[in-house]
Parts: C-alpha cells; sequence; structure tokens
C-alpha cells in the first residue's frame, strides 16, 4: 500500500474549497481520514482548518505588496517559491501515513494548468521519489457554462489542457449540478457529460445558421448577442475546438452536487477507481450510473 491523493483543480469560482470541504465531511462521515492541503496562497476562509497550508509559507497578498506583482504573477511567483522550498510540502506529506487520502485545493488561475510547466514538476514531486502518493486529479467545471455552449467547450479544453500536461489519472467534474437542476433534459444533459460536438450546431442561442452567415471580423460590440458576436469564423473555430475534444474522446464529465451525499459518494469512488487502477495498470468495470459519464465515454 502507499499513500494517495487527490488534486482539486479547475478555473476560479468552480466550487474547489466547497468540493474540497463537502469531500472531507464525506470522508469523516464514513470515517476515513484525510489530510488537507491548501495550495491557494489567497485562499482566506475555510470550513475546515488545513492540515498544511502554503500561505504558512508565502501568501499572494504579500508577494503582490512586496514584489509590485498583480495577481496572476504573483501566483506564479508564490509556486515558483514553493518549487524552492518543497521540503515545506514534503517533510509533512512524508508523515502522512498510507490510509489517508490527502487532498489538494489548488488556485483557480487557469494558466496553472494550461502553460506554466510548474504543476507538472510538482506532481512528479508527489508522485515518485520517496512520496510515491498515488495521485487522481480531479478538475471541476461549473455546470451553468452548459447554457453558453462555446464556453462549455472552451472550458472542457482546458479540462482538456491540464489532463495532458499532468499525465496523471484525471477525471473531470460538471459542479454545481444543482444550479441547473431541472433546466436541462437527462437526455440533453448525457450530450455534455460525453460532449458532442453537435451541441454547437444545435444551440438554440445561434441566430444565424450555416453558409448564409454572414463573415464578422473580429471583435464586435459587447452590446451584441453572444450568438452574433462570434460570427462565422469563431463560428467555424469553435466547431473545429468542439471536434478536436470529441476526436481526442477522453474527455467525460462526473456529475457533482456538492450538498448531495449520494453524487459525492460517487465521485469519491470514482477517485478511488481511478487512483486504483492506475496502481494495477488494468481497466475496471463501470459500477453505477456515474459510470455512464465515465473516463471511457
Ligand atoms: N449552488 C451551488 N453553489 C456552489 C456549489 N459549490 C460551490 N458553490 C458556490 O460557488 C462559489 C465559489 O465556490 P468556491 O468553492 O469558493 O470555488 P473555488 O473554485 O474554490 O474558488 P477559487 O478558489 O476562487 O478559485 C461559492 O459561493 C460557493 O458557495 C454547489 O455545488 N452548488
Amino acid at each position: 500500500m502507499s499513500k494517495y491523493g487527490t488534486l482539486v483543480m479547475g478555473p476560479a469560482g468552480a466550487g474547489k474549497s466547497t468540493f474540497c470541504a463537502s469531500l472531507i465531511q464525506h470522508l469523516q462521515n464514513n470515517k476515513r481520514p484525510c489530510f488537507y492541503v491548501n495550495l491557494d496562497p489567497a485562499a482566506e476562509d475555510f470550513a475546515f482548518e488545513p492540515d498544511l497550508d502554503i500561505k504558512d509559507l508565502i501568501s499572494l497578498e504579500d508577494v503582490m505588496e512586496e514584489m509590485s506583482l498583480g495577481p496572476n504573477g504573483g501566483l506564479i511567483y508564490c509556486f515558483e517559491f514553493l518549487m524552492e522550498n518543497l521540503d515545506f510540502l514534503t517533510d509533512p506529506l512524508e508523515e502522512v501515513t498510507d490510509e489517508y487520502l490527502i487532498v489538494f485545493d489548488m488556485p483557480g488561475q487557469i494558466e496553472l494548468y494550461t502553460h506554466v510547466p510548474i504543476l507538472p514538476d510538482l506532481v512528479k514531486t508527489l508522485m515518485r521519489g520517496s512520496l510515491n502518493i498515488n495521485m487522481c486529479a480531479a478538475y471541476l467545471l461549473e455546470a451553468t457554462f452548459i447554457v453558453d455552449r462555446p464556453k462549455f467547450f472552451s472550458g472542457t479544453l482546458s479540462a482538456m489542457s491540464a489532463m495532458l500536461m499532468l499525465e496523471m489519472p484525471h477525471i473531470n467534474i460538471l459542479s454545481k449540478m444543482d444550479l441547473v437542476k431541472g433546466q436541462v433534459a437527462k437526455r440533453e444533459l448525457k450530450r455534455f457529460l460525453d460532449p458532442d460536438p453537435g451541441l454547437l450546431e444545435d444551440d438554440p442561442t445561434r441566430k444565424v445558421k450555416g453558409e448564409e452567415q454572414e463573415e464578422t471580423k473580429g471583435y464586435q460590440d459587447p452590446g451584441e448577442t453572444k450568438s452574433v458576436m462570434s460570427g462565422a469564423s469563431f463560428d467555424r473555430l469553435n466547431k473545429a475546438v468542439a471536434q478536436l475534444i470529441d476526436d481526442f474522446s477522453m474527455v467525460s464529465f462526473l456529475k457533482l452536487d456538492a450538498q448531495d451525499e449520494d453524487s459525492l459518494g460517487a465521485v469519491l469512488s470514482y477517485i478511488d477507481d481511478a487512483i486504483q487502477y492506475h496502481e494495477a495498470q488494468e481497466p475496471k468495470e463501470p459500477k453505477d450510473e456515474f459510470l455512464e459519464a465515465s473516463m471511457d465515454g
């Protein structure tokens, strides 16, 4: 047996900290020990006090003030500083015993998951060497994105980017499902859980369809509706992105309502399965309806 953990990632406001808190509560209810690591140097309020908090090493507020950096540059600086002082993270984690699930609460700045190499290095440190933690990434995207389909595909692309960059077991999660409950039919929802590029064709908010659509150049008046603003070229770009995601065929979503025990249990069982799958390197059979939206599609 070895240590295991989950890296909770996703754009700002996706519900990462809420998910971490609900997951910790769920683990406690089920008498499973966990170790909570906050890696967001700007996070302030926690439902559960972190066992390890990056802010005890460095805080974004101090960096922004002392280095005259903005929030994004400041965050990158904080992570570079963490990488130079890895003992801060690795020493306490060495002490965590095998039965614990280590929950890492990550910042929401998307660039961290898409185009700076810090996180892959951090993941290597956690997954290899003496720590040797079996990890699974949990990437959250807010369910309300599904009302704006190009935005949903853009979010899906960022999930895919994190998946490719980190090269670790990975599950995608549509968070805040309670906010779209009753607004979208079950069959329609399935097309988001396993992203269907046809959603863009069928988008009810598109005003002009197909080849007749007039070519528009560049950015338009923000007062215009989304569909007109996108124009034919953006439309084609969106479709190409959706097709790319479909061709890659590894991106699908689980549903999460952070207040719902069943949904938390299902997501946790996925995290467990992804970790065990990675450990055993053998495929596992789907277990319940949530698996319809599994990594296997
Ligand atoms: N309705 C609903 N709201 C949620 C849910 N999860 C989170 N929220 C709300 O969404 C907002 C953002 O949630 P956080 O958990 O702070 O999101 P985060 O991803 O940690 O945010 P950053 O750390 O700023 O990136 C808060 O107001 C939460 O109460 C959910 O499942 N349902």
